[in-house]
């Protein structure tokens, strides 16, 4: 057979392998850089310095999303990087970020799946699920989020909370310095235990030595940017089906299916329709209907997603508020992954505002004073009128947004910014990046809960604030992440003053990519208010 590189070698004297060295670094070459100048074409600015195959992810590793506002400052409100070879615009302006979120949203209605959704015992997960599929899983969470339910959790958090209050104490009779994130951390995963699933696993008290958590905890481990299935499926995306159909995902396996075991069985448990859910568990098997399992699934490990199944539960699901047994089992895992560390982080963040700046601490342990003698306890209504304590946490949320971006991929060619996005193209929107810029909060740097008072509503520019994400798509968790946060601090601000421990940092160091994680933890002591 005719052999054009063996030719050339023949013609130059040369090795046979060597033509073939050289076309194959020049194939790969080209795959590599193939994207370098996408945004180049389309007219737009974009991060320079992007290198073949590995495209801004140098830059954006070593200076991270807490670098957006030099690039917004740079680049302006609208710019394009390379995560790998997968271009990314970034929207970093409020009014389109409204245009993305709201707008046009049925042109981005979905997220990026990365490797995410490759573990199969995850893959119905309300943030990963897409279009129809989408709208029928976030009918039942946005039911079960509703402020009548969280009503009915408050006795469960508050117990959780009297655990999270008394671990502060023995640190108090030590005369010792605590970890604040460790503690939030305990505090967070009780909640969801027994806010989701109805039961108690005491990590406040027994330092999550739970089978439960010890496996959630495997997972959080899995999240990291040297991950090889994240490093795959960003440089080389067209990887994602191979490791989809192995069902090789970001998520440590092992834990994954000892946590969707633990699920089914207490599913199993539970079979028996409620008729006044309690808990989210009990809520999502009271919407189950076991005509949308699919038939071919003996197991959750072995799904086989056919077009057929597809379709059948496209046509079920309208108008329909039902979950099959799949959708229960992702979504459970879903609640400790979206609810265990972010709520933590905004916890611990608020102590730690509140330690240094002991005026607003005083303040807003006045109001917590003062509004629970007006309402008797520390119930639903009496935290929902507590004005400063809410100025609090969303100025917290500002300062150190749990998550630092959020996506969105294109569905449908769209035009935004005066751009045309395409069909399958990928938008970040930089919440940190937004959330300190001056040019919607004067001197972002500065700790002020009045920003968010009533008097000063007109100051703030609509869709500037976005720790909870945007429109439809937003978090559905929001209601519990602001009440558990809200309950846990204000239990623990009744029994105890916080304060700087001798080592703590006024401006700790956090996580760059991703969440605002303190790095070395937040250090603080606490004195006794009695
Ligand atoms: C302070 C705590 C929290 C913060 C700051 C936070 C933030 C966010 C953000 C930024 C998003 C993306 C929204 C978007 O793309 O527009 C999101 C999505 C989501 N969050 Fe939260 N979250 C928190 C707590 C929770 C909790 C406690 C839960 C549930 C137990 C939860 C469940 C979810 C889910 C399921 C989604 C995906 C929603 C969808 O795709 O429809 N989050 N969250």
């Amino acid at each position: 057979m005719f052999n054009p590189l063996a030719l050339v070698a023949n013609l130059f004297g040369l090795p046979t392998w060597l033509p073939t060295i050289v076309a194959l670094a020049v194939f790969l070459y080209w795959y590599g850089a193939r994207k370098l100048d996408f945004f180049k074409k389309r007219g737009a600015p974009y991060v320079e310095g992007a290198l073949p195959f590995a495209g801004n992810f140098l830059n954006v590793v070593r200076h991270g999303f807490t670098d957006d506002l030099q690039r917004i400052n740079k680049y302006g409100r609208m710019f394009g990087e390379l995560h790998g070879s997968v271009p990314i615009w970034v929207i970093a302006d409020p009014e389109l970020v409204r245009e993305v979120g709201i707008k046009e949203f049925s042109s981005f209605t979905n997220r990026r799946k990365a490797g995410f959704a490759f573990n199969p015992e995850f893959k119905k997960a309300l943030h990963l699920v897409e279009d129809s599929e989408w709208k029928g899983i976030r009918n039942v969470m946005t039911h079960g989020f509703s402020s009548a339910k969280m009503k009915r959790m408050v006795p469960l958090i508050q117990h959780c909370a009297d655990e999270f209050a008394d671990s502060f104490q023995q640190y108090l009779d030590q005369n010792k310095e605590f970890e604040a994130k460790e503690l939030c951390g305990n505090f967070t995963m009780d909640v969801i235990a027994t806010t989701q699933f109805g039961i108690e696993v005491s990590s406040s008290k027994e330092a999550g030595n739970h089978d439960l958590i010890k496996h959630v905890k495997l997972l959080f481990a899995s999240l990291s940017i040297k991950n090889p299935v994240i490093m795959l499926t960003l440089f080389i995306p067209s990887t994602a089906s191979l490791l989809e159909r192995f069902g090789i995902g970001v998520f440590n396996s092992r834990a994954m299916s000892f946590i969707s075991n633990y699920i089914n069985r207490l599913c199993q448990l539970r079979s028996q329709k409620t008729e006044k859910p309690v808990n989210f568990l009990e809520l999502m098997l009271s919407a189950y209907d076991e005509d949308l399992d699919d038939p071919k699934d003996t197991s959750i490990s072995v799904i086989d997603d056919t077009t057929e199944y597809i379709n059948k539960v496209k046509d079920w699901r309208d108008g329909k508020k039902t979950l099959s047994m799949h959708e229960i089992i992702s979504n459970s895992i879903l609640f400790f992954i979206a609810g265990y560390d972010t709520t933590s982080t905004a916890m611990c963040w608020m102590f730690h505002e509140l330690a240094h700046n002991p005026d607003i601490q005083e303040n807003l342990y006045q109001e917590i004073e003062e509004t629970i003698a007006q309402y008797g306890s520390l119930t639903y209504d009496a935290v929902a009128s507590m004005k400063y304590l809410d100025q609090v946490f969303c100025e917290t949320t500002r300062m150190y947004p749990p998550a630092q971006r959020t996506d969105r991929i294109c569905t449908e060619d769209c035009k935004i910014g005066g751009h045309l996005i395409r069909k399958g193209e990928i938008l970040n929107i930089p919440i940190y990046g937004i959330h300190m810029n001056p040019d919607y909060w004067p001197e972002p740097e500065e700790f002020r809960p009045e920003r968010f008072a009533k008097e000063n509503a007109g100051d703030i520019v609509p869709y500037s604030y976005l720790a909870f994400g945007v429109g439809p798509r937003g978090c559905v968790g929001q209601r519990l992440a602001v009440l558990e946060s809200k309950i846990g601090v204000v239990t623990a601000l009744r029994r105890f003053r916080f304060v700087p421990s001798e080592n703590a940092e006024r401006h700790p160091k956090f996580n760059t990519l991703g969440t605002c994680s303190a790095i070395n933890g937040i250090h603080l002591r606490v004195e006794s208010r009695s």
